[in-house]
């Protein structure tokens, strides 16, 4: 791994991101340390309720299988007893993390089918949208699909692959699919209109019917190098959203690339402006 906890502390600090990195063990997990207040279950209910009115109708079939076959809760999630449930379905279980973490370690722990969780969730004043990764994104967006066996493997192939992509100098290239695919695709469905597929979308009440709704999104049909030369802001909505035709082609697009050809030719090249993709 590239990069300490302690260094990395000090640059999400310095950001002003929420987490308390000081207690991460050296893979950046914590323990989830469950002591929520009242108030923070409430606030979980409210997020839950409200969000789940919108995905029924927003959000594509394969998300909405998964949440099926977790059952949401109508509690703060306890991440060992998800853990249990997820890894008889797809052997897969979930981490506590501070927060945002590294590419590096992030896509290791996709490799070894782990899915890293924040351990501590948004304030009242944050329900339709926050600008860092809380434990209602990670969860709500994320671990639905994990129950589902392509979804499941597809993950950890991504993060296998993403430490070659790495390894060839392409972390932010890797990063930015990454983005624009699992945080806040778009996916066609037959017979149905256009559908939500990214986590960043399925946890927000604001940007999840901007992005599919509005004649103001900016929508881009998916090519995978296009996509890993547009550059992206994490604290605002998206200036572009890809539309991808089916889970299928997104698998296909990412087993068969040349990561090595798209990285030898784009690095070092100006970012593409997501306005003008
Ligand atoms: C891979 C890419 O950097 C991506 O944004 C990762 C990084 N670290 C993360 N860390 C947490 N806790 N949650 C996330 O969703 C992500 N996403
Ligand atoms: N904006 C997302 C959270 C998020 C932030 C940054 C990256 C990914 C997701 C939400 O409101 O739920
Ligand atoms: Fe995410």
């Amino acid at each position: 791994m590239t990069m300490s906890v302690a260094d990395y502390a000090r640059e999400c600090a310095a950001q002003g991101l929420r987490g308390d990195y000081s207690v991460c063990r050296a893979d950046f997990t914590v323990a989830q340390g469950y002591d929520y207040s009242a108030d923070e279950q409430a606030v979980w209910r409210t997020l839950c309720d409200r969000q789940t009115k919108l995905t029924r109708k927003l959000a594509h079939h394969s998300y909405l299988d998964g949440v099926a076959a977790l059952g949401l809760l109508d509690q703060i999630p306890d991440f060992g007893a998800v853990s249990e449930k997820l890894r008889k379905l797809t052997g897969w279980e979930i981490v506590a993390v501070p927060g945002l973490i590294p590419a590096a370690p992030f896509f290791d722990h996709l490799a070894h089918r782990r899915f890293p969780v924040t351990n501590w969730l948004r304030t009242r004043q944050e329900l339709d949208y926050i600008v860092e990764p809380d434990m209602f994104h990670d969860f709500f967006g994320h671990v639905p699909a994990l129950t589902q066996p392509v979804f499941a493997d597809f993950m950890q192939m991504y993060g296998e692959k993403a430490e070659d992509v790495i390894a060839l100098g392409g972390d932010e290239m890797i990063t930015r699919l990454y983005w624009y695919t699992a945080e806040y695709g778009l996916m066609q469905e037959a017979g149905q209109p256009l559908k939500a597929f990214g986590a960043g979308l399925m946890s927000s009440f604001t940007e999840l019917q901007f992005a599919v709704e509005s004649r103001d999104a900016h929508h881009v049909a998916f090519d995978l190098e296009t996509v890993m030369r547009t550059g992206y802001e994490i604290d605002k909505f998206q200036r572009a959203y890809f539309v991808l035709p089916s889970f299928d082609v997104l698998r296909d697009a990412f087993q068969t690339a040349d990561m090595a050809g798209i990285v030898g030719r784009n690095k070092g090249k100006p970012v593409l402006d997501p306005a003008a993709v």
